[in-house]
């Protein structure tokens, strides 16, 4: 079957219908991956403007080629990498079918890191599941930028809590804002990971959808600038009851006896979570500017960039409609309710986690009465 994506076309195994992510023929090429790989292809393009020595690019976990294949048809020195002979004899067909230059081997990720004979600036991790275990690999041996997948969504927001803490060593809760508390959970172990290297791994873009947790992290090989991001690390202590939270940078985590604001004592603590800004609005705006016409998605990938880069760095989102049930009041238009916390003068506006999203820096009591009747 031939695919067309963005300026590429490539060919891939027949998809089977229904087939689990990595069990069937999909598991060359998943087309629901198409918004990630459309902003990938917009982040690099963007990246290089702002780091105009960075062109070499390892696509670490290749499949069918068609993330390398993409790159390479952006201008970057391309590497696709896989353990699979197949996905590495169908990447290579891939970047000949388009007249590309770029090179397809048939290694593990980790050791292709680790050869001390290939260094790339660019590392893309895009693996079946969580991306821990080529972290270390990554963050030893790239030398600018890292971009990373995550599709274990329910290990990253506390549904599947043991398996969260295990992977990620940390310790996530279920609560509302699940796909927040995934990202955060994410950007904690691998921002922990780089610190181990003397890197600071900052996260220049991260969006997440049901689907996965993707993220674009700049290292910066300072001591000095592992620990600065080491301290956005902390904890969320989160009611249960009134759904209050607050958020504490510390090493060590001192959630309170009783909600200050309900005095309920069904509370959760999560962390550490990585509680600083998710991207930098200046590249998002930037990525935002290198989405073509050309690309599949390219309607949602512009919806999401401005969000990404218009959302307050705060964390964590608020939803309208979980809050209206809260409170039995019917939800308005969503850009009524930011505008009316806007109106009683604190900072909000719309996150990219769901249609009903939104940031504030108002407590939860003080949404309640700036938005009611
Ligand atoms: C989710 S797919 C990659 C999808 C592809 N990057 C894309 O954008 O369509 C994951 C790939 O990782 C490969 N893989 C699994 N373990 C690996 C390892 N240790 N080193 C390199 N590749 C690996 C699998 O063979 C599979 O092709």
């Amino acid at each position: 079957m031939d695919v067309c994506e963005g300026d590429v076309e490539i060919s891939v195994p027949g998809a089977r219908d229904g087939a689990a992510e990595g069990a069937g023929d999909d598991v060359f090429y998943n087309p629901t991956q198409e918004l990630n790989r459309d902003v990938t292809v917009a982040a690099l393009d963007a990246y290089a403007e702002r780091e105009p020595r960075a062109s070499t690019y390892l696509d670490a976990m290749a499949a069918s080629g068609i993330r390398g294949v993409r790159a390479a048809a952006a201008g970057f020195d391309v590497t696709c990498a896989d353990v699979d002979p197949e996905a590495v004899a169908l990447a290579r067909e891939n970047l000949e079918r388009n007249g590309l230059d770029g090179a397809a081997v048939e290694r593990d990720a980790n050791a292709f890191l680790h050869d001390s004979e290939t260094v790339f600036d660019v590392v893309d991790l895009d693996p079946f599941g969580t991306p821990i275990p080529f972290a270390d690999a990554a963050f030893a041996n790239a030398r600018s930028l890292v971009c990373v997948t995550a599709t274990d969504t329910a290990p990253l927001c506390g549904a599947h809590q043991r398996s969260g803490i295990r992977t990620y060593t940390t310790l996530p809760q279920n609560t509302e804002y699940h796909p927040e508390m995934g990202l955060r959970v994410l950007l904690s172990a691998l921002i922990r990971t780089a610190a181990r290297y003397d890197t600071a791994a900052v996260p220049i873009l991260s969006h997440v959808t049901r689907h996965y947790a993707r993220t674009y992290l700049q290292l910066d090989a300072r001591a000095t600038s592992a620990d600065d991001l080491l301290a956005d690390l902390g904890y969320v202590h989160h009611c249960e009851d009134c759904l209050r939270r607050t958020h504490e940078r510390d090493l060590i985590a001192h959630p309170p006896d009783a909600c200050d604001a309900c005095g309920g004592d069904r509370l959760l603590t999560a962390g550490p979570i990585y509680l600083g800004p998710i991207a930098d609005p200046a590249f998002a705006r930037s990525v935002r500017e290198y989405v073509t016409d050309g690309m599949g998605e390219a309607a949602r990938a512009r919806r999401l960039l401005d969000t990404v880069a218009a959302e307050l760095d705060t964390p964590t989102h608020y939803d309208q409609h979980r809050l209206c049930k809260q409170w039995s009041r019917p939800a308005v238009g969503m850009d009524e309710f930011v505008d009316s916390l806007r109106d009683a003068g604190f900072s909000a506006t719309r996150a990219h986690y769901s249609g009903t999203a939104f940031k504030t820096d108002a407590t939860v009591t003080e949404i309640r009465d700036a938005t009611g009747e």
